[in-house]
């Protein structure tokens, strides 16, 4: 069953993965893909702007930045810079304005302003930075695995948030306060503790929308546990709102402690709050005084303000470089459209019993490679009786996926299709254990070789998750963190299987960037996702997907986002894999690419399993009448001036699926007894299955070896 391993990856060398070299030269392909380069130059130019590049073209984020280090740096060296000590006294100088030995003035006792607001800083300073940390650490920390992880632990974070929002916050304050009197870092902990929840809630709702990008399930494909998938891939988009609210808390933070000197309960020593109280109490002599100590805690907070603002928006003009999904679309075109194959479009509109015999005859090979001697696959991956549920508004379990049975032999290509809606992504999102919004498998099994991957614990779902199952996604931009570059993706994904160094994890990335026909692959590694067209963007999926030599890939719809060319050449690139060793499951509702690949097709409709068969028969000679409807139905087929035949009606949803046949509302050959009860998967011959009751009337009597029992 590791057949693969070895033998998957051809030399790159050879210049071409095609095995029967009769479609796109290296070359070819490479032409086109990096015939896009106008976009990307220029795209390339705004990226080495950089962060920093970028932020100092914010005049009034750049000052209140330059202020902030001004009075931090004037703090930290006090001892240095400061002229006087914190409370050297001069009484001849007591009460006075601004003079050359005192360029602030001085205070009561000839105390030095100017030292006195760079000690007292120190002593304000630090009581905000832990108050920060403590705001910043908690926060982040309960918004994100309550986002992320969701259910119990969810309600959970949000039950403590809101309680800790129910209590008044001062009093709490003023309580720590008569227990530690005078102890002004248990009082700006507490703050932040009670700070937290605030920012909690904000991460949360952030990290919510982000668990359901694409690039996120990708990285949990690949095998990235929580903890580095939080790191590296959501707290760097949280970065913006995280700032803005640490900015904002850290200036609140200031005016507290301040209040806190201000009031006499904090430290005994100077602090701004305590250099502001003093000023107060002297108003009526020297009002000079509240001057230069309102001026810095004034100017500081709102520079913290203003940075906040600052650093956010210049994270949100990273982001905002990305085209739009109708400009991807348009750049996937031209960009590969350049070099393709002059018949790809055409070989795409063949008709899908034609390209099942090319697809058969160019695999058969690999097929081959993985039967025994009955002829019958190795099941590699072997799905029984599959059920999937989820939780429902009323908190009930709602089934969406039901008694789904099917295996993969190794090196076989299966298409599974269907209607949308029908169970497709969440078969393959069972399979890979990976069930968002509280799904689970109620029944069945999913066995890979020797592993039973239903009853597996974490870490073998992680190693097998991009180590023995590669995934390509339907959205290839998506998938790709626009954070990180290629390089990055390819490189994480590689090391996260195998370890070792970066530097031979990078050559590797190389190579599979060679192995799916990159032209440049060294540039490339230094691209982002936003620099790449989705025929590129897809290369580099797959790249991702083979980076540890999976037994299986399963193909989301690999080819929906990409324009009709660029499809061509992707589908050539997962044919000539599944003729090196390795099995793919392709996920479509696309007859003409499930044709153009697959040996074996296995039809769904509202959550189940109707039919399964060689993809030649199952077009030659449908065993079920929604098979045959659908395949009336391809576009690819259409006779100019007629219409389009269609399935008449909609897929159920899956709470109203009906108690007996699930097609039997839209089907004309349906009868009571199809309504009666559940139909069960019947075998049809020794490679045919099918869930029609009436199937005497779609095959030929010959062709019915054994019709078994229909009830549960
Ligand atoms: N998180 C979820 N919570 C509840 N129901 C879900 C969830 N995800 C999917 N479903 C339901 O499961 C059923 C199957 O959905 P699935 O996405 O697998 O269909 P599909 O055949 O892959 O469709 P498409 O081709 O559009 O992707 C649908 O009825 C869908 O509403």
């Amino acid at each position: 069953m590791t057949s693969q391993a070895t033998g998957l990856i051809p030399d790159p060398t050879a210049g071409s993965l095609d095995p029967d070299n009769t479609t796109v030269a290296v070359g070819a392909v490479g032409a086109g893909d990096s015939g896009e380069p106008a976009a990307p130059a220029r795209d390339s130019q705004q990226r080495r702007r950089g962060f920093v590049r970028r932020f100092v073209r914010k005049p009034v984020a750049m000052t209140a930045f330059c202020w902030l280090v001004i009075v931090v740096l004037g703090c930290v060296f006090a001892p240095l810079l400061a002229p006087y000590g914190p409370e050297d006294q001069d009484l001849m100088a007591a009460l006075s304005t601004p003079s050359a030995a005192h360029p602030l003035g001085a205070g009561e006792l000839g105390l030095d302003v100017l030292s006195r607001l760079l000690y007292g800083g120190r002593i304000t300073l630090l009581g905000v930075l832990i108050s920060c940390t403590v705001f910043a650490v908690l926060g982040v920390l309960a918004g994100m695995i309550a986002g992320f992880r969701g259910g119990w632990v969810d309600r959970l974070v949000m039950w403590l948030a809101n309680l800790a929002f129910a209590l008044p916050a001062v009093i709490i304050l003023l309580v720590v306060l008569a227990i530690f009197p005078n102890n002004e870092t248990a009082a700006m902990v507490a703050l932040g503790i009670l700070g937290a929840p605030g920012l909690a809630r904000i991460v949360r709702s952030v990290t919510l929308g982000l668990r359901e990008e694409l690039y996120v399930k990708a990285a949990r494909l690949s095998g990235l546990g929580t903890g580095t998938i939080l790191r590296r891939h959501l707290l760097p988009r949280l970065a913006g709102p995280i700032i803005v609210q640490v900015s904002l808390f850290g200036a609140a933070a200031v005016g507290l402690e301040t209040g806190l000197g201000f009031l006499g309960l904090g430290v005994t020593t100077a602090t701004w709050g305590t250099l502001a109280a003093e000023a107060n109490s002297r108003l009526a002599d020297q009002p000079w005084l509240l001057v230069p100590t309102g001026f810095v805690i004034i100017t500081f907070i709102l520079a913290l303000g203003l940075l906040g603002d600052g650093i956010r928006d210049t994270l949100a003009e990273r982001y905002s470089l990305q085209p739009s999904k109708k400009r991807r679309r348009r750049r996937s075109a031209p960009a590969d459209g350049a070099a393709v194959r002059p018949d790809a479009h055409r070989q795409r509109k063949a008709r899908p019993a034609a390209a099942a015999s090319a697809a058969a005859d160019s695999t058969a090979d690999a097929a081959g490679r993985a039967t025994d001697v009955d002829g019958a696959p190795d099941p590699l991956l072997q799905v029984d009786g599959l059920t999937v549920a989820f939780p429902n508004q009323d908190g009930c379990e709602l089934t969406v996926v039901q008694d789904v049975s099917f295996s993969v032999g190794a090196g076989e290509a299966v298409g599974i299709v269907g209607e949308s809606g029908c169970g497709k992504t969440v078969t393959a999102s069972a399979i890979l254990g990976l069930l968002r919004g509280g799904g689970r498998i109620t029944a069945g099994s999913v066995r890979l070789d020797d592993t039973e991957l239903t009853t597996a614990d974490a870490a073998t779902m992680r190693s097998v998750r991009g180590g023995r199952i590669g995934w390509i996604s339907q959205d290839p931009i998506a998938s790709l963190d626009p954070s990180f570059t290629a390089g990055h993706h390819l490189v994480e994904a590689i090391r996260v299987h195998r370890g070792g160094s970066k530097a031979v994890a990078r050559q590797r990335a190389r190579e599979l960037l060679e192995l799916v026909r990159i032209p440049d692959p060294e540039r490339m590694l230094r691209s982002y996702p936003h620099q790449l067209s989705g025929g590129m963007a897809q290369r580099v999926g797959i790249a991702c997907a083979l980076a540890c030599d999976p037994q299986l890939v399963i193909a989301d719809e690999p080819t929906t986002a990409l324009d009709v060319t660029v499809q061509a050449d992707i589908l050539q690139l997962l044919r000539t894999l599944q003729a090196s060793g390795t099995a793919v499951i392709l996920v479509t509702h696309d007859w003409g690419v499930l044709a153009d690949l697959c040996q074996r097709a296995v039809v769904m409709y509202a959550g189940e399993v109707i039919e399964q068969a060689p993809l030649q028969e199952l077009i030659d000679r449908p065993a079920h009448p929604y098979t045959r409807g659908l395949l009336r139905s391809n576009p690819h087929q259409a006779v100019r001036g007629e219409p389009l035949p269609t399935v008449r009606g909609t897929v159920p949803a899956p709470s109203h699926w009906p108690a007996g046949c699930h097609f039997a509302d839209r089907c004309e050959l349906a009868t009571s007894v199809c309504r009666a009860e559940p139909v069960t998967l019947h075998r049809v011959s020794a490679e045919r299955s099918s869930r029609c009751l009436r199937i005497d009337q779609l095959l030929p009597r010959p062709d019915v070896e054994q019709v078994a029992g229909h009830a549960r």
